[in-house]
């Protein structure tokens, strides 16, 4: 880098990593930098803490980090802001506790609204293991690092991996015994039914249970104010998606499909079935597009190419992109750190994938 030219991004994240917390550990690896912008010699970043008192704490950290940035070479000018997730909960309940909802109930009539939430996304796919959970995971958290407050509801009810994925794995917190305190992981608040029942317990309630619950999830967590609610939907096109675009006010859904011709197919389904519900699609995804050799870093489209991309075209719904396929995103996903709260060339792709998003919901 000369010493004239901005430095990039991964320049100022070792920059940052040198910046200590009180608490231990730093900046990056507790993973509080949002919404970094380099702009010519300008950059841009917010420093999230989880509540306000939090936030107070840190303006000597506040402080130095953008010391420490101002001080890289080609940094003409650095503006750092400061936010907090949202109004800490009035009370904290003790260590432990579990919430004693009764999740599982039947759902109540009528339309149901989810307070602060400005937009609901539901992620869903015409079948299952096309990557709806990895993506919904990943586009939650590239869309918290691109500065929105972002939310995550695991409706994939009989087969949640979001607390996996999320790496979240604690009982969450119900101080009065109705209200939800959800974990924050990798910026995101997240909820799952996998995090409020043992995991060996079997899920064998029927369908106005599962909307019961799914209501529950929706409605009686403490979210705070939220830009983006995305919703992991169970695979395929049944009660669930039924109730949710029912009786919410959902955005838009967007459809995670492989290129190959019969996910495609189950894909169309799930198209018509939005259609049907009238909830527009905003967005077709294409996971595993390509194989990237993880030794030589030969790409090879296994499954087909650019099958998503043309079917975008074809109905006229917008592609965000499409994702390789890699045994980083995997492994990333099963030790609970998502690929995009990295700074991998996949994490840049969703990273460009929540931009088109956002840019298209702003
Ligand atoms: N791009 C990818 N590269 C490598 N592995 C991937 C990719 N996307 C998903 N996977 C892996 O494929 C498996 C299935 O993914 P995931 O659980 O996200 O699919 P899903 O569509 O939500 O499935 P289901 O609805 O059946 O739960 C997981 O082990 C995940 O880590």
């Amino acid at each position: 880098m000369s010493s004239s030219s901005a430095p990039t991004r991964e320049e100022i994240l070792a920059a940052l990593k040198g910046v200590a917390l009180p608490k231990g550990g730093d900046l990056v690896s507790a993973d509080l930098i949002r919404a970094l912008v380099v702009d010519g010699g300008a950059v841009r970043f917010v420093i999230e803490a989880e509540t306000a008192d939090e936030a107070r704490a840190l303006d000597p950290v506040r402080a130095e980090a953008e010391r420490v940035v101002a001080a890289l070479p080609g940094v003409a000018r650095v503006s750092v802001a400061m936010t907090a997730h949202g109004p800490a909960p009035k009370q904290q309940a003790p260590k432990g506790e579990a919430p004693s909802l009764s999740i599982g109930r039947h759902p109540t009539p009528g339309p149901s609204v989810v307070p602060g939430v400005k937009r609901i996304i539901a992620v869903g796919s015409g079948k299952g293991g096309v990557g709806k959970s990895t993506v919904s995971a990943n586009l939650a958290v590239a869309m918290a690092r691109e500065g929105w407050r972002v939310g995550l509801v695991d409706a994939d009810i009989y087969g949640p991996s979001q607390p996996r994925m999320m790496g979240v794995s604690k009982r969450p917190a119900s101080p009065d015994g109705k209200t939800i305190i959800p974990p924050v992981a990798h910026g995101v608040r997240v909820i799952s039914i996998g995090l409020m029942l043992p995991e060996d317990q079997a899920l064998i309630w029927r369908g106005p249970m599962l909307m019961g619950a799914l209501q529950q999830l929706m409605t009686q967590v403490a979210w705070g104010d939220l830009d983006a609610l995305i919703i992991d939907m169970p695979p395929g096109t049944g009660d669930v998606q039924m109730t949710l675009c029912q009786k919410f006010d959902v955005t838009g859904a967007i459809v995670v499909s492989t290129p190959q011709d019969v996910a495609l197919l189950d894909a169309r389904r799930a198209l018509n079935a939005f259609s049907t519900l009238k909830t527009p699609v905003i967005g077709l995804i294409e996971n595993m597009s390509t194989f990237i050799c993880p030794n030589c870093g030969h790409e090879e489209h296994i499954f087909g190419d650019g099958g998503v991309a043309r079917e975008a075209e074809k109905t006229g719904i917008p592609f965000l992109g499409s994702l390789p396929l890699t045994l980083e995103v995997r492994l990333s996903g099963d030790g609970g750190v998502p690929v995009a709260a990295t700074d991998s060339a996949v994490a840049e792709s969703y990273r460009r994938i929540a931009r088109g998003l956002m840019a298209q919901l702003a």
